[in-house]
């Protein structure tokens, strides 16, 4: 990025609330480098926002059908209830028919159902009223059903969603209105058209700007939620989160998933020895060194103390040695003495151990770490001894 496009860009981000460092900004933009635990959290949002914009539009949309009771000629009133009563009732379809599920098309398809409802209420409205002429107080009701393309697109500032997403559902709005004026070139109030059409776009860039917000602060939140804050690892409870939905993956596709179980060896008495303080830096140190020699999707947590455990996706038991053998290699860091930081480890691989859940998983790679340690520290054990005496046999 040129120097002067890192100016703008850092200013322009530095303008968003949430505290977000550097390789969060981007996250902004566009859904596609999302962890999978902010992705879950903010479908679950998104739907739970759908589903209250549906209800009050349920519930508001049937209500106004006495206003054009009142101002309306027969039939054209009661075609517009009818419009009305059916779209409040797809509005509770959709209250009753999406539950939160974690997953981000699931979202992607309840927010695109919510917006269909009126759009198409929108086109279907336009033709009813295009037939009838209407003056005074119902040429002026009627003029309100216009204003429905702004509301939704008012709307989206409700959603936490990046600048890609929220263009992606503003365009069909945007050039729909587009085509409608195209259509009605020769007869087009140019000053009238151009106006709201102008008010539509920076509509769309405040509602683009409020979503990128919510979106912001939602990463803060979820950072500090998942993170632990001394090792900036996963937190064990969302590293358990984490391994429910990694294990379930890789359960549906067959896939390996390996677990490493990693305790520092004789952390007690760098504590003991240099002070609690130095202990975490030593633990700190030991994090970082890891989680710079990972790949992405692989996830590092922080278990309790000086556990941790290392998830490898996709990762089947032989690479997964190469992978924790590198990291040995590369080393843990040092204690305040100079001497090099060593760690036990234990292995163990979804579709080896025909493990049921990942808590069986885990407890496997517990069982070998802890066999790494009666075995002398400072090594990785990847078969229970009974198994490698038999291998060995
Ligand atoms: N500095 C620091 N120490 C911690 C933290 N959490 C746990 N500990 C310490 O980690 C030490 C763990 O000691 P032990 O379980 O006896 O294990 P060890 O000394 O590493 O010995 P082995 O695991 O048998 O090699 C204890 O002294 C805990 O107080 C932390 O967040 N910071």
């Amino acid at each position: 990025m040129s120097h002067l496009a890192h100016i703008v860009w850092t200013r322009l981000t530095g303008l968003m609330p949430g505290e977000l460092n550097r390789s969060e900004l981007v996250w902004l933009l566009s859904p596609h480098a999302h962890f999978s635990l902010l992705a879950r959290r903010r479908a679950t949002m998104i739907v739970n926002r759908v589903r209250l914009f549906a209800f009050l539009f349920a519930v508001l949309t049937p209500l106004w059908a006495i206003i054009d009771y009142f101002v309306f000629p027969y039939p054209l009133w009661f075609s517009l209830a009818a419009l009305r009563l059916s779209a409040s009732f797809a509005f509770a379809l959709v209250v009753v028919g999406y539950r939160p599920s974690g997953s981000l098309p699931d979202a992607y398809r309840a927010m695109a159902l919510l917006f269909a409802i009126p759009t198409v209420f929108y086109v279907a409205s336009h033709q009813l009223l295009a037939g009838h002429q209407l003056a005074g107080l119902s040429a002026a009701i009627a003029t309100g059903y216009a204003f429905l393309p702004f509301v939704l697109l008012a709307g989206l500032a409700i959603f936490p969603l990046t600048f890609l997403e929220n263009l992606l559902i503003a365009s069909p709005i945007l050039f729909a209105q587009a085509l409608s004026g195209y259509m009605r070139w020769s007869t087009l109030d140019w000053p009238s058209f151009a106006g709201a059409f102008w008010l539509l776009t920076l509509i769309t860039g405040v509602s683009n700007l409020a979503g990128m917000s919510q979106l912001a602060f939602m990463i803060a939140l979820v950072r500090q939620a998942i993170r632990d804050p001394l090792t900036g690892c996963f937190s064990r409870r969302s590293g358990e989160e984490t391994m429910e939905m990694q294990f379930t993956l890789a359960r549906r596709s067959n896939a390996p998933l390996t677990v490493a179980f990693i305790d520092l060896d004789h952390f007690k008495s760098v504590n003991d020895g240099f002070g609690h303080e130095a202990g975490d830096r030593v633990l700190t140190e030991a994090a970082t060194r890891i989680t710079n020699n990972l790949r992405r999707g692989d996830m590092l947590v922080r278990w309790g103390g000086e556990e941790f455990v290392l998830v490898l996706p996709n990762t089947d038991l032989h690479r997964a040695r190469d992978v924790l053998a590198r990291l040995r290699h590369r080393g843990f860091g040092k204690r305040p003495d100079g001497a090099p930081v060593t760690a036990s480890i234990g292995l163990a691989e979804r579709r080896q151990e025909a493990a049921e859940d990942w808590q069986q998983l885990v407890e496997v790679a517990d069982r070998r770490m802890y066999h790494a340690k009666t075995g002398g520290r400072d090594r990785i054990v990847h078969a229970d001894p009974e198994e490698s005496r038999a291998a060995a046999a």
